[in-house]
């Protein structure tokens, strides 16, 4: 069996985080685990309080994983602190690891930060140059360019900018826009979009974690990585589509109906 490593923070209402990847990983048909950055009190409304673990402690679970179950692919989500961030850059380049696929999180759907303002460029200078492929939402993207994001040309420009400053392919999610959900991929110097009709599904808290994960387990099974972001752009759009109404704010995703029997494998 095929097997991914979630590098993240638990989301206690177990919509985003290394919840989402635990069942986005198993329902793509691959074996997961987990190296937890930071423990979230948080619901659909909010993030109440954040605990994160020492340096040392990440690096005992990296260090424990990567000597016995080696992953075929890595996501990274929350990390929130410079030090935290420069351990698993560490570990990433010792343990030679491959397909890592990093969802550079910066606020939650809620709105909360989740990552520290000095720990930002540790993030761009360390981990980022590290990465198969970067999933920014449009904020996010904004940030790492300093370019505004209005447009899909603005998309193009933004996506081919980091692509190129960090020596990576860029996934430049749609999510936020008004209009469709079509997300833009920068890879090898070419650029393509995977269009996606947006879904009247006020429930999207953990979209972009679900999307990473299911990317990076579709790189795990083997699947180009053109092939790992359509199917990943299926089950998201399949995990929407279900419509499942959970608490009192922006709830989570039905992962149980995302794929609906659309893949045998
Ligand atoms: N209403 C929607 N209908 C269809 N697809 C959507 C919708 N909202 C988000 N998506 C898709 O979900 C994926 C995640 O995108 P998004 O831009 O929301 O990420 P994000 O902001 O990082 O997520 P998060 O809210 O978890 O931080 C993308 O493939 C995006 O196109
Ligand atoms: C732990 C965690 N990671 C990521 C997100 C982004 O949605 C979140 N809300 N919580």
């Amino acid at each position: 069996m095929r097997t991914a490593l979630s590098i993240a923070g638990s989301d206690s209402c177990g919509g985003a985080g290394i919840q989402a990847d635990i069942k986005t990983m198993t329902m793509n048909g691959v074996y997961a685990m987990t190296a937890v950055t930071a423990l979230t009190a948080q619901n659909t409304l909010g993030v109440r309080a954040i605990q994160e673990a020492t340096p040392e402690f990440l690096r005992q679970q990296l260090d424990a994983v990567f000597e016995d179950i080696f992953p075929d692919a890595v996501k990274i989500g929350m990390v929130a602190s410079s030090d935290l961030i420069r351990v698993i850059a560490d570990r990433l380049h010792c343990c030679k690891a491959m397909n890592i696929v990093v969802d550079p999180v910066m606020v939650s759907t809620s709105n909360a930060a989740l990552i520290k303002t000095d720990a930002v460029s540790t993030l761009t200078e360390e981990l980022l140059p590290l990465a198969t492929l970067i999933t920014p939402n449009i904020p996010e993207a904004q940030v790492l360019s300093g370019m505004e994001i209005h447009s899909s040309a603005d998309m193009e420009k933004a996506a081919e900018q980091l692509g190129k400053s960090y020596g990576c392919a860029v996934l430049l999610k749609g999510g936020h826009c008004v209009n469709d959900a079509n997300d833009l991929l920068y890879s090898n110097g070419t650029l393509r979009w995977f269009e996606g009709k947006r879904i009247d599904n006020p429930n999207t808290h953990g979209t972009g974690c679900t999307l990473s994960s299911a990317i990076a387990a579709n790189l795990a099974k083997g699947y180009t990585l053109e092939k790992s972001v359509e199917r990943a752009k299926d089950y998201i759009s399949g995990a929407l589509a279900a419509m499942l109404d959970l608490g009192k704010g922006s709830g989570p995703m039905n992962h149980a109906f995302a794929l609906n029997n659309k893949y045998s494998d």
